[in-house]
């Protein structure tokens, strides 16, 4: 059954960069199945060739590089989620994150710019904001990033607003807060992996003795950190959505989160709920750079793209990610 957004977008012709990523590759099963011609342009770096969905075009390459000459068949627009996101890895090595996120994205705007594709939908993060001064975090919160990957994502936003204004660019950053969960085959499954949820379920099948709780001196109910996890699927609607509602000349920026936050310890709970395993569970000390509580407001993306998170419950959400673990380790 074709959903809302499906019915009321056309078809149209689209490069989805870091699409042999976990959420490129979410995006893209949804793009094609919604009746897009789709072109995914991966190098593969962190990325998966077989999670390329059955019915894209797959091109190996650099995305800045490969958009230079492919963009002149013509599209009408591009996903760009290519990037590297290991805010550890950008504080030691910030000339990977300078080049790799902002040079990549300024050369693929040029090349946008050179062939006229007219419409971009850019991954952005809840890191452009930094230490938050309120929760949950609004679209006019103060921008001052505490870590390199968050720098470079805002130094890309501002980019995107000058091409907006001067050529015309339609626009959308989509500023995700904790990503997880997993749509049919495609999941999260990164080799270096420091996400929570991915870490607890590893636990669960035996890849990993334990789990480390960074820190329950924050000042939460627990004492632990508090996120707000959004379903990768939820956040692929909101993808489609923003592909339809573009308009030339504007840049427009959607905070992605349900709005509700949960503890580490709450989601070590749900883990062991849902999976039926005990998980043990280790007190570690903080991580440097982690705000103690981020929330989203995502009013702005259910009132201006008609944006409604189907699987907002946090058992739901892990209930995916844990049949998505099961499926690979069956493997
Ligand atoms: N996962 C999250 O919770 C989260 C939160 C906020 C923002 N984001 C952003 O969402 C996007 C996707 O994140 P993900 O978790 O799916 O990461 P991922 O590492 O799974 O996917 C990124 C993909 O981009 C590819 N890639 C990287 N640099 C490239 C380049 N120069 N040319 C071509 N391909 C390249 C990688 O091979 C990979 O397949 C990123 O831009 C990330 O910053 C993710
Ligand atoms: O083994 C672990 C892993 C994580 N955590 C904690 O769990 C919470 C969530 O951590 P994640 O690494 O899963 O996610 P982050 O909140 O650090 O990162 C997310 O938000 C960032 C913005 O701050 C970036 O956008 C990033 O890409 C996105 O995944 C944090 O409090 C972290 O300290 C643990 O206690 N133990």
């Amino acid at each position: 059954m074709p959903t809302a957004t499906e019915k009321q977008d056309k078809p149209r012709k689209l490069v989805v960069t870091g699409g042999a990523g976990y959420i490129g590759s979410v995006c893209a099963a949804r793009l094609v199945e919604a009746g897009h011609e789709v072109v995914v342009v991966d190098d593969l770096s962190t990325g998966h060739a077989d999670a390329v969905p059955h019915g894209a075009r797959f091109i190996e390459g650099d995305a800045a590089e490969t958009a230079e000459t492919l963009l002149a068949e013509g599209f009408d627009g591009v996903l760009h989620f290519a990037a590297k996101s290991l805010v550890g890895e950008s504080m030691q090595a910030p000339g990977l994150y300078w080049h790799g996120n902002v040079l990549t994205s300024l050369r693929l705007l040029e090349a946008m710019r050179t062939h006229g594709t007219p419409r971009l939908v850019f991954s952005s993060t809840a890191a452009t904001y930094g230490e938050p001064e309120q929760a949950p975090i609004p679209e006019s919160a103060p921008t001052r990033p505490s870590n390199t990957y968050g720098a470079t994502k805002l130094a890309i936003d501002h980019a995107i607003t000058s091409y907006a204004r001067a050529h015309g660019l339609a626009a959308v950053s989509l500023r995700y807060f904790n990503v997880a969960g997993a749509y049919g085959n495609y999941g999260e499954r990164h080799t270096t992996e420091t996400h929570l949820i991915p870490l607890v379920l590893q636990v669960a099948t035996g890849d990993r003795t334990q789990v480390q709780i960074y820190g329950d001196d924050y000042p939460t109910e627990d004492g632990t950190a508090v996120r707000d996890y959004i379903h990768v699927n939820d956040l692929a609607e909101a993808h489609l959505l923003a592909v339809a509602h573009a308009r030339p000349g504007e840049h427009r920026i959607y905070n992605l989160g349900n709005g509700t936050g949960f503890s580490v310890q709450q989601v070590i709970d749900t883990c062991r709920a849902v999976t039926g395993h005990a998980i043990p569970a280790v007190l570690a000390p903080r991580r440097a750079g982690d705000p103690a509580v981020l929330v989203a407001a995502s009013d702005r993306a259910r009132e201006e793209l008609g944006w409604k998170p189907e699987r907002a419950e946090l058992s739901e959400i892990v209930a995916d990610a844990w049949t998505f673990t099961q499926g690979r380790a069956a493997r």
